[in-house]
C-alpha cells in the first residue's frame, strides 16, 4: 500500500459531533453576531468580512442591518460562506476564552492522531469553518489543547470543499504528491473531489450512522478503524 505521509482531517461530522457545532457555536454565533458587528465594525478584518458578504449576497450599498440579516440568513441555511465563517470565528473566541463551551472530539480522536504523530505521519485540517475557528476549536476541546498535532489548516479561501482544485492546492501547499495524502470527511461529495485530486480517501460515519457495503470508498465508524 502507498505510505501515507499526511492526513488532512474534516472537523463537523469527522473528529467532531455534528450537533456541537450546529446546536452550541452556531446558535452562540447567531445570538451575538448583531451586537458583535455594532462594536467591532471599526475593526479592518471586521470591515472586509462585512464588505465581502455584501458582495457575495448581491447587496448593492447595503445597511449594516441588511448585512447581519443577510448573514443570519447563511447562518440559518448552513451556508458555508467564507466571510461568514471568517466572523464566525471571530465571536466564537469570547466563548471558549470565558468557558461558556468546549469543542467536542469523539473519545478516539486525540489518541489516534497522538499515534499518527508518533508514526511520523503530518496532520492538517481542512474544514468549511475559517483558520481562526478551527484553531480555537483544537485549542479548547474536550480532550485539552491538541493544535500541537497539526501542522496546518485549510479553509474554504482554499477553494470550497466539494472542488477538486481545493485539494490539489493543498497537495501542492503541504509539498506531497497526493498520492501520499489521505483526506477524512463524512461527506461523499467532499471525499469524490479529495479522490479526482489523486487523494486516499476515507469516509467516517458515526453511529448511529453506518457504513453501506456498497460504500464507494473505504468507510469506518471511528478513527481506531482507519487504515494508513
Ligand atoms: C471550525 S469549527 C466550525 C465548523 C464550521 O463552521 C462548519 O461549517 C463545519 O464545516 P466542516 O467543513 O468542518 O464540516
Ligand atoms: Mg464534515
Amino acid at each position: 500500500m502507498t505510505e501515507t505521509r499526511a492526513i488532512v482531517t474534516d472537523i463537523e461530522g469527522t473528529t467532531s459531533s455534528i450537533s456541537f457545532v450546529k446546536d452550541v457555536l452556531f446558535p452562540y454565533a447567531r445570538k451575538r453576531l448583531p451586537a458583535f458587528v455594532e462594536t467591532h465594525a471599526d475593526r479592518p478584518e471586521v470591515q472586509h468580512w462585512l464588505h465581502e458578504a455584501a458582495k457575495e449576497g448581491g447587496l448593492i450599498a447595503a445597511s449594516r442591518t441588511e448585512v447581519i440579516d443577510l448573514l443570519i440568513g447563511w447562518i440559518d441555511a448552513d451556508r458555508k460562506a467564507t466571510p461568514l465563517k471568517a466572523l464566525q470565528g471571530m465571536i466564537w473566541e469570547a466563548g471558549y476564552v470565558d468557558g461558556d463551551y468546549r469543542a467536542h472530539v469523539y473519545p478516539e480522536v486525540a489518541a489516534r492522531l497522538r499515534a499518527w504523530r508518533a508514526q511520523g505521519i503530518r496532520l492538517y485540517v481542512y474544514s468549511s469553518g475559517s483558520v481562526q475557528a478551527q484553531r480555537l476549536f483544537f485549542r479548547y476541546s474536550d480532550a485539552g489543547d491538541l493544535t500541537p498535532l497539526f501542522a496546518g489548516y485549510f479553509d474554504t479561501e482554499t477553494g470550497g470543499k466539494r472542488e477538486r482544485a481545493s485539494y490539489e492546492r493543498i497537495a501542492e501547499a503541504i509539498g506531497e504528491s497526493p498520492a501520499h495524502l489521505l483526506f477524512l470527511s463524512d461527506v461523499l461529495e467532499e471525499l469524490d473531489a479529495a479522490r479526482a485530486a489523486g487523494f486516499r480517501t476515507t469516509w467516517v460515519q458515526r453511529p448511529p450512522l453506518a457504513c453501506p457495503a456498497d460504500a464507494r470508498h473505504p468507510c469506518v465508524a471511528d478513527f481506531d478503524a482507519i487504515a494508513v
